[in-house]
């Protein structure tokens, strides 16, 4: 029997602009988030990946399909249903400087979601909790506590964020483009920190990215999305060692990382004609094909 994941989209839909020019910003999408593991969710700007985490933080409600919390529909009638989903599913974003308020320490940003959602706790307890909180994403709290944010590092700020998120104790991380604004330096301690997370508190993660490459080093399993469809997704390694999607191959072609393998010389013809890739591979597309174990293409037409 498969577990139930804890957070799905199902067969989601999302529309903007729909009088004349009506631009598809999901379109059809459905996956899975599974508690201690993480789905890379990668694509170009504009590819729709901002509007899938949008449509799971319920900033925008889906035209077509549903999201399904522990298998069940969000926002149904079940009272405190919507409470719980807003606490088990926490959101990191990609600027770690606009992400936290200038006039407040870092003590007052933990502390907030602890009033909130651990009420149990009284003054010093909530100060023990805060301490093991910046303890957990690698932070001294003697000196980091009383710092305000226009005090701190970005790698430091983005640590607070994660901080922020964990003190909610939530099940499902969202991390959208959560190193895009770090330097080169940092960005691997902060994917290092995200996949400790998922390890010691069995969090499900959705990282989102541009940068592919960076999918190996978080995500056991992978989505490539481009015009709002998801084309190619599966395991990591597979998709990555052996895309079988155009798309996928042309993101990856753009990889200056030596331990992407790419050089087939029959990918670079095909990569030559790349505007043909990208509009054939924007056509809606119903048809699947599997290409390896649990690997699979939404092929192009033609
Ligand atoms: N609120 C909105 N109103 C109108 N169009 C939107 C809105 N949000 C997104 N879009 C459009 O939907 C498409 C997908 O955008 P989205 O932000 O999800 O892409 P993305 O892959 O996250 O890109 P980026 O990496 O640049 O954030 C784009 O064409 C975008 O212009």
């Amino acid at each position: 029997m498969t577990e139930t994941p804890i957070l799905a989209l199902d067969n989601v839909s999302k529309v903007f602009g729909k009088t004349g020019n009506p631009v598809y910003a999901a379109r059809s999408v459905s996956f899975a988030l599974n508690a201690g593991r993480t789905l890379a969710l990668v694509g170009e700007s504009g590819s729709g990946k901002t509007t899938c985490a949008r449509l799971i933080m319920r900033e925008y409600q889906p035209d077509q399909g549903q999201l399904l919390f522990r298998g069940q529909p969000v926002g149904g009638s079940a009272v405190g249903s919507l409470s719980a989903y807003r606490r088990a599913v926490q959101m990191i974003f990609q600027d770690p400087f606009s992400a936290l308020n200038p006039a407040h320490t870092v003590q007052y940003h933990l502390e907030r979601p602890l009033r909130l959602h651990q009420k149990e706790l009284d003054a010093a307890r909530r100060r023990v909790a805060i301490a093991e909180l910046l303890e957990r994403v690698k932070l001294d709290p003697a000196i980091v506590a009383a710092k305000f944010p226009h005090e701190l590092s970005g790698g430091q700020r983005q640590r607070i964020s994660i901080a922020r998120a964990l003190a909610v104790g939530p099940e499902v991380i969202v991390a959208d483009e959560p190193t895009s604004m770090l330097d080169v330096s940092v960005r691997l301690g902060i994917l290092n920190l995200l996949n400790e997370m998922k390890r010691s508190l069995g969090l499900a993660l959705l990282y989102i990215t541009h940068d592919i490459a960076t999918a190996r080093y978080v995500a056991e399993d992978i989505i490539v999305m481009y015009a709002g469809q998801i084309v190619e997704w599966g395991p990591t390694e597979s998709v990555l060692t052996d895309p079988q999607h155009p798309y996928t191959r042309l993101l990856l072609s753009a990889v200056p990382d030596p331990d992407v393998r790419f050089a087939q010389s029959s990918y670079n013809a095909e990569l030559a004609d790349v505007e043909n890739i990208r509009r054939l591979s924007a056509v809606p597309q119903a048809n699947v094909h599997e290409v390896g174990p649990g690997h699979f293409i939404r092929p192009i037409a033609g």
